[in-house]
């Protein structure tokens, strides 16, 4: 029988005669006549039929989507994640029924080959310490969590401390203090104010590089979700299930994390850090936090309309100006990492994920955003956006600015993938220089900026850096790090590679980038 998440099965009967045998020696029919559902297990497809459901009779999922099978004093219970259709999200399915006594020879088998299968080289009953942000997006992440969430890992047989938290700051205490002894992962029930809290709690913890160790595990509850869609990609990255099966089986991958020096006070960002119009529109639109990610849409219009100049000065420590070769260097990174990650790397507290990306050819010396590496003797078309460096290889921008974006991991919001190029863990961080431009480019900027799009635009300055410097002329405006407001002063940001670890279900960030197949838009 099937049972929707949270019932439980009956007790064990000998079936009634008259009970369908099954049909081949891959299948096992589980269940009483009249309410029996037939499962079976082809190479690494799972189906399940169960034709007294009306509204789901069939439902086909992948055996890495199975969290737990077992038989059990004669119940076979089998629970797994399946999407009703491609689009929709991952829903959670219970089997339970008495089998046959001349199936259950088999039964025992099929559930051991099912773990086997789900589990490759993952540790089974996962310890997660999950944090829950009650406040985070439109509000419902506690709804979530005891709904989709928490059965997910239960039916898993994970061993959970969830914590809701209390107040703005909480999540960020109680990673200072973490026991690194007692857990696999941190489960992050949030949007990406969270993480950032996380983040910094670990930076601040007595033993950081342990505790940098201790993989991160995105669930999506919040407005943007960065993170969460980094890691489990466009259609999942809203999906809190994916989420929660991806802190059950996700495997270590590094990423880069950021650290922005202000005031003589050293804090890390692991997504993003934005003045100007990105800024005013992230930290302007809280009041509108119930509308999701369509606050962000309606903040850039309202922003575009007002035309602001960012008052900052820019100056970058350039590593690469060349966009063609940008693109270029990601897919050969995706081609090698795709190589190198296997599918039976353990997970345990101290497991290692694969170093951190070296590129295959050597970085070209982008001097006044002309690239001078004889690989790519591409000639600029305009005067360069950037003065000649000085002695220490900085560079600074020349020319009127709508915002400055830069950070890590290609979406900042679904709406929009700020940064398509970026690579996990190079050591470089994407910095955005966009020039004040007119309002009608900046509205049709909009168009295609979900796939980045708007990269190509002449007027979108990208460059790869180790480090960047922002020194505002003004004092009224905002500077948001990881969607958190911080004091409008200057500050500087450099790149650490391979600082910190989350989980991902394929070793990279989830968002293809190509050279376009026409001309880039002007
Ligand atoms: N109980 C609470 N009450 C008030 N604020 C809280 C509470 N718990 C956490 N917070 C704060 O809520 C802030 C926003 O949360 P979060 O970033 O998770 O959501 P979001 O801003 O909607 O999502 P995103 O950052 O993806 O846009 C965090 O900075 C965190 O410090």
């Amino acid at each position: 029988m099937c049972f929707p998440c949270g019932r439980r099965s009956a007790s064990p009967l000998a079936l009634p005669l008259g009970t369908p045998a099954h049909t081949d020696a891959n299948t096992l029919i589980v269940g009483a006549q009249g309410r029996s559902t037939a499962v079976t297990l082809n190479g690494d497809t799972l189906l399940v039929q169960r034709n007294a459901d009306k509204r789901w009779p069939r439902v086909e999922s992948n055996v890495h989507h199975v969290l737990w099978a077992e038989l059990k004093g004669g119940l076979f219970n089998l629970s797994f994640l399946a999407r009703r259709t491609p689009q929709s999200p991952l829903a959670l399915v219970h089997v339970s029924g008495s089998v046959r006594i001349d199936d259950i020879e088999r039964a025992g088998p099929l559930a051991t080959r099912l773990m086997d299968k789900a589990y490759a080289g993952i540790k089974r009953h996962r310890k997660l310490k999950v944090l829950v942000n009650p406040k985070s997006g439109p509000g419902n992440g506690i709804e979530h969590y005891n709904r989709r969430i928490e059965p997910v890992f239960h039916a898993a047989r994970c061993i959970v401390d969830s914590t809701f938290t209390s107040y703005g700051g909480h999540a960020l205490e109680l990673m200072r203090e973490l026991d690194l002894e007692q857990y696999d992962a941190v489960v992050v029930v949030s949007g990406d104010g969270s993480i950032h809290e996380v983040i910094n709690g670990f930076a601040e913890h007595r033993d950081p590089e342990r505790a940098f160790r201790i993989p991160i595990a995105p669930v999506p509850s919040g407005s943007g979700n960065g993170l969460a869609l980094n890691v489990l990609g466009v259609q999942d990255g809203y999906d809190v299930s994916a989420g929660a099966l991806n802190a059950i089986k996700g495997r270590p991958m590094h990423i880069d994390l950021m650290s922005v020096m202000q005031d003589g006070q050293k804090s890390f960002s692991f997504m993003s850090q934005t003045v100007g119009l990105f800024a005013d529109l992230d930290l302007g639109t809280e009041w509108m936090r119930c509308l999701g990610a369509q606050r962000f849409v309606l903040g850039y219009i309202f922003g575009v309309l007002q035309k602001r100049r960012c008052p900052v000065q820019l100056s970058l420590r350039l590593v690469e100006g060349d966009k063609r070769k940008m693109v270029q260097d990601l897919n050969a990174y995706r081609v090698n990492v795709k190589a190198q990650y296997t599918q039976h790397s353990p997970l345990s507290p101290t497991a290692q994920a694969p170093t951190p990306w070296t590129a295959t050819t050597a970085y070209a010396s982008t001097i006044g955003g002309t690239t001078v590496n004889s690989s790519t003797p591409l000639e600029p078309k305009h005067p360069s956006p950037v003065s000649e460096p000085d002695a220490d290889g900085w560079v600074t921008f020349n020319r009127p600015l709508s915002y400055v974006y830069a950070g890590k991991g290609p979406y900042v919001s679904k709406d929009l993938m700020q940064f398509p190029v970026s690579i996990p863990d190079d050591g470089l961080l994407d910095v955005v220089a966009q020039e004040l431009t007119s309002r009608k480019a900046m509205l049709t900027a909009m168009d295609g900026s979900e796939h980045g799009d708007q990269f190509w635009l002449d007027t979108q300055h990208y460059f790869r850096a180790t480090a960047y410097r922002v020194e505002p002329y003004k004092s009224n405006s905002c500077l948001s790090v990881d969607g958190e407001a911080y004091p409008f002063t200057s500050f500087q940001v450099e790149c650490h590679r391979g600082m910190a670890t989350v989980l991902s279900p394929v070793g990279c960030y989830q968002a293809e980038f190509h050279l376009p197949e026409d001309e880039p838009r002007k």
